[in-house]
C-alpha cells in the first residue's frame, strides 16, 4: 500500500504522520505522534489512528538532544514499522518561504539553496526543517520532498498589513510581515467551514497558542491580519520568544551595554518569553503547576498580552464574530483560555466557564455576541493534503 510521511519539526517539537493511500488517492492517517520538550527533557508517542499508543520513550533530563538527534531515532523506529507500506513521498513544514514561495512545491538542490537563505529569518525552525529534508535526501534521494510553508496561507493578505512603517526600499528587499502557522490556521479554517459555516464566513480571531504562539485575523477563512512578522519572534509573548518588542531595546542592548548579535538573537529567541519572565521553565504545563510568584508572573503577562492581539486583530476585522483557540495551550488550558476570555468581555465574549473547563468544542453562551471554540490543530493533515495536490494536482 502506498503511503505519505508527513513531517513537522516545531520549536519544541516534531511532531509526524503516516497516511495510506486508497485507490482514489485519499488518505487515511495509520499511525502518528510527536517528540515534544525538546531542548527540555524529550518525550515521545506515537499513536495508531483510534489513539491506541504504539510506542513511547522518554529522554530523562536529557536537554542536549538535538532535532537532528531525534529524527535519527525516529527514522529507525519507522524503517522497522512500515509493514510493507510503500512511503511515495515525505511533505515537511517548511516555515519560511520568503516572497517567492506562495504555495507547496517540489523541492529539488535549487529550491533549498533558496530556503537555506531565509534559515536567519527562523533560526528556530528552518534550520530543522531543512536539516530533515537534507537527510532524507541522502538516504532516499529519489523519493519526492515536498515544501508546505508556513507562510503561504498568509500571502495574500491586503498590503496594508504586509507593511513596516520603515523606508519604502526596505519592503522591496522583502522586509515585511509574513506570519507563520499558515498551515494550522489554513486547517482551522477547513474545519470551521465543516463545523460552523456562519461561523466560518464571519470575522474570526485564531488563536494558535503552542510553544510558538500567534494570532490571525480571518474574514470569510482567508487571513487579513496576523500577529507575527518578518520573523516568529513577533507579536505573542512565547515559550522562549519575547513577542512584540520596543526595538529601541535591542539597539540599546547592542550600544549601551555591549552585547553581540548572536547574544542578542540567543535571548530574544531561546531566553525571552515564559522561560525569561519565570526564570523556571518555557513549558505552559509546568508554571500552571507551579506555585512560585515568577511563575504567575510570566503567566499572566502571557494572558494580557494574548488579550491584547485579539483586540487588535479586532480592529483589523473591523468586528469580531468569532474566537477559536488552538495548539499545545489553547487547546489543553483552559484556565488561560478563561482568562483571555475574562478580560476580553467588554468585546462581547461570554465564556461558559463549565464548558471550557469540560474541554467541549463551544465553549461560550449560546448568546455570547462572540463564539468561543476549540478546534484541535492538525498542521500534519494538511502537509499531506499539499503533498498530495503537489503530486496529483488535487487542491485540498
Ligand atoms: N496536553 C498537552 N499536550 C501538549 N502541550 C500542552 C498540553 N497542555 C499544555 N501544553 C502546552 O502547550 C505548549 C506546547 O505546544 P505545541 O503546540 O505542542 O508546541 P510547538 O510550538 O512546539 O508545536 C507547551 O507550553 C505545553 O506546556
Ligand atoms: C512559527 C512557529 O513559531 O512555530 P512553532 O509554534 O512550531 O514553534
Ligand atoms: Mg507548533
Amino acid at each position: 500500500m502506498k503511503a505519505i510521511v508527513s513531517l513537522n519539526a516545531g520549536s519544541s517539537s516534531i511532531k509526524f504522520a503516516l497516511f495510506t493511500l486508497d485507490d482514489d488517492r485519499t488518505p487515511t492517517l495509520s499511525a502518528g505522534g510527536k517528540i515534544e520538550r525538546i531542548g527540555i527533557s524529550p518525550r515521545l508517542t506515537i499513536r495508531d489512528a483510534a489513539g491506541a499508543l504504539l510506542q513511547e520513550h522518554d529522554w530523562r533530563d536529557e536537554a542536549a538532544l538535538t532535532h537532528a538527534d531525534l529524527l535519527a531515532w525516529l527514522f529507525a523506529w519507522a524503517t522497522e514499522h512500515l509493514d510493507g507500506r510503500e512511503v511515495i513521498a515525505i511533505g515537511h513544514r517548511v516555515v519560511h518561504g520568503g516572497t517567492d514561495f506562495s504555495r507547496p512545491c517540489l523541492i529539488d538542490d535549487a529550491v533549498l539553496d533558496e530556503l537555506e537563505s531565509l534559515s536567519a529569518l527562523a533560526p528556530l525552525h528552518q534550520p530543522h526543517n531543512l536539516g530533515a529534508i537534507r537527510a532524507i535526501a541522502a538516504i532516499a534521494p529519489e523519493l519526492p520532498q515536498v515544501a508546505c510553508f508556513d507562510t503561504a496561507f498568509h500571502h495574500d493578505r491586503p498590503p496594508l498589513a504586509t507593511r513596516f512603517a520603515l523606508p519604502r526600499a526596505l519592503h522591496d528587499q522583502g522586509i515585511r510581515r509574513y506570519g507563520f502557522h499558515g498551515l494550522s490556521y489554513e486547517y482551522i479554517a477547513h474545519q470551521l467551514r465543516k463545523i460552523d459555516p456562519a461561523m466560518a464566513r464571519g470575522r474570526v480571531v485564531v488563536a494558535h497558542l503552542g510553544n510558538g504562539a500567534s494570532m490571525c485575523a480571518m474574514a470569510d477563512g482567508k487571513s487579513v491580519d496576523t500577529t507575527m512578522g518578518f520573523t516568529a519572534l513577533d507579536g505573542l509573548m512565547m515559550g522562549t520568544r519575547c513577542g512584540a518588542l520596543d526595538p529601541g531595546v535591542v539597539l540599546h542592548l547592542q550600544t549601551q551595554m555591549g552585547m553581540g548579535a548572536s547574544e542578542v538573537e540567543s535571548m530574544l529567541y531561546s531566553k525571552s518569553g515564559l522561560l525569561g519572565v519565570s526564570g523556571i521553565s518555557s513549558d505552559m504545563r509546568e508554571l500552571a503547576a507551579s506555585d512560585r510568584a515568577e511563575a504567575a508572573d510570566a503567566i499572566e503577562l502571557f494572558v494580557w498580552r494574548a488579550a491584547r492581539e485579539v483586540a487588535a486583530l479586532t480592529a483589523s476585522l473591523g468586528g469580531l464574530d468569532g474566537i477559536v483557540f488552538t495548539a499545545g495551550i489553547g487547546e489543553h488550558q483552559a484556565d488561560i483560555r478563561s482568562r483571555i476570555c475574562q478580560r476580553l468581555e467588554w468585546l462581547g465574549i461570554q465564556i461558559n466557564e463549565i464548558a471550557n473547563a469540560a474541554g467541549a468544542p463551544a465553549i461560550s453562551f449560546d448568546d455570547s455576541v462572540v463564539k468561543v471554540r476549540v478546534i484541535p490543530t492538525d498542521e500534519e493533515h494538511m502537509i499531506c493534503l499539499h503533498t498530495l495536490s503537489v503530486l496529483f494536482g488535487v487542491q485540498p
